[in-house]
């Protein structure tokens, strides 16, 4: 089975260490999200007016679109500490009250994957971001008492891929919500050619510009493909243009929108099995063996933003454009009914 290049997450230390190398360190390295930067910008600066911890900031959005850089730019911006922790590393309110009665005053605390934090760490959350302070129950039954315990103050930064699934009372705790958008192409240039100058990697402009067109509106891809275009450069004894840059992301299986394995096999059970849909979540999920929770947050914003999959009432639907994607005959007339 080949690696599968498009996969928005993480997979091995070497990745990790790979990226590390590659994270801006600062708002004026951070590539697009031009909106976001300005508002975090002038966030972290009223803060700094004011000699406080700046409010808490949740950052939403897909996979690979910058959230665990921004959290530790947040830190690094306003010269405070960060920690890191994350949500399925929470599993009792203990481990979070742990965590948290260890800040130092003014410390960053990144929870990613925020979502997945218990239901008794989340309520000990809300008192935490409110009044810095929680409740430590100590005993059981009817001699239990709750002791409160004052914190330092601190800054949360949350980030998620389902801002949906939080609860409002915890949505509603943060000063400041960011929606991460997938990047266009002419801004995930810029990210390739921040990397390609970090690496040391010689590249043409238009080689840079296939990738771009190619990485899935993701910067974590775009580092990922350009480090295999590298790789593949290296091997053959070849400058990396753009007849390399085909070959090699031909050799991976990243077709011309760079859709994934898991994006294709989506799409096309909607083409081939429900005649282009509409088709509901779940049965959807069960018919390509993935969770319905990763169909919805990983890969359907990206189709949706390609333009390939629309949301009805009634279910997922293929748009005509991702028919002629497939090159896939239609059998029958389907909600567009453009006869394609
Ligand atoms: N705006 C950007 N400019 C330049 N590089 C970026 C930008 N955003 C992300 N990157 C690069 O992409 C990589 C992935 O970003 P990051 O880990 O912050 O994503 P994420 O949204 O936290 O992903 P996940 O939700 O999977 O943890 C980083 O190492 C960084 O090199």
């Amino acid at each position: 089975m080949s690696e599968d290049l498009t996969k928005p997450e993480l997979e091995s230390e070497a990745e990790l260490a790979f990226e590390g190398a590659l994270r801006p360190k600062s708002l004026t390295e951070f590539v697009g999200q031009t909106k976001v930067r300005g508002q975090l910008e002038l966030l972290l600066k009223a803060a700094a007016m004011q000699d406080r911890t700046p409010d808490h900031i949740l950052l939403a959005g897909p996979p690979g679109l910058g959230k665990t850089t921004l959290a530790m730019i947040v830190a690094h911006e306003s010269n405070r500490p960060l920690r890191m922790s994350s949500g399925p590393a929470i599993q009792h309110a203990g481990d979070l009250a742990a965590v948290l009665s260890s800040l130092v005053p003014g410390e960053v605390l990144f929870i990613d994957e925020i979502h997945r934090m218990t239901r008794s760490a989340e309520e000990m959350l809300y008192l935490a971001m409110e009044d810095f302070r929680i409740d430590i129950m100590v005993g059981k039954g009817a001699g239990a008492t709750s002791i409160p315990l004052e914190l330092s103050p601190f800054t949360l930064v949350g980030a998620t891929t389902r801002s949906g699934l939080l609860p409002n009372p915890l949505r509603d705790r943060f000063g400041f919500t960011a929606h991460l958008e997938f990047y266009d192409e002419s801004e995930l240039y810029e990210v390739l050619r921040r990397a390609a100058a970090l690496l040391d990697v010689e590249i043409d402009k238009d080689a840079l510009r296939e990738i771009a067109g190619r990485c899935r509106g993701t910067p974590r891809i775009a580092n990922r493909l350009l480090r295999r275009v590298r790789d593949y450069a290296l091997v053959h004894g070849r400058r990396a243009d753009i007849t390399t840059v085909r070959e090699a992301l031909d050799l991976y299986d990243v077709d011309a929108l760079g859709l994934d394995r898991l994006d294709r096999g989506v799409l096309e059970a909607i083409l081939k099995r429900f005649d282009g849909g509409p088709v509901g979540l779940n049965t959807l999920a069960v018919s390509v063996g993935e969770e319905a929770d990763t169909i919805e947050s990983v890969v359907e914003p990206f189709l949706v933003r390609v333009g390939l999959l629309t949301r009805t009432p009634r279910g997922r639907l293929a748009t005509p454009e991702a028919w002629r994607h497939f090159g896939i005959e239609r059998h029958t007339g389907g909600l567009f009914g453009d006869g394609l």
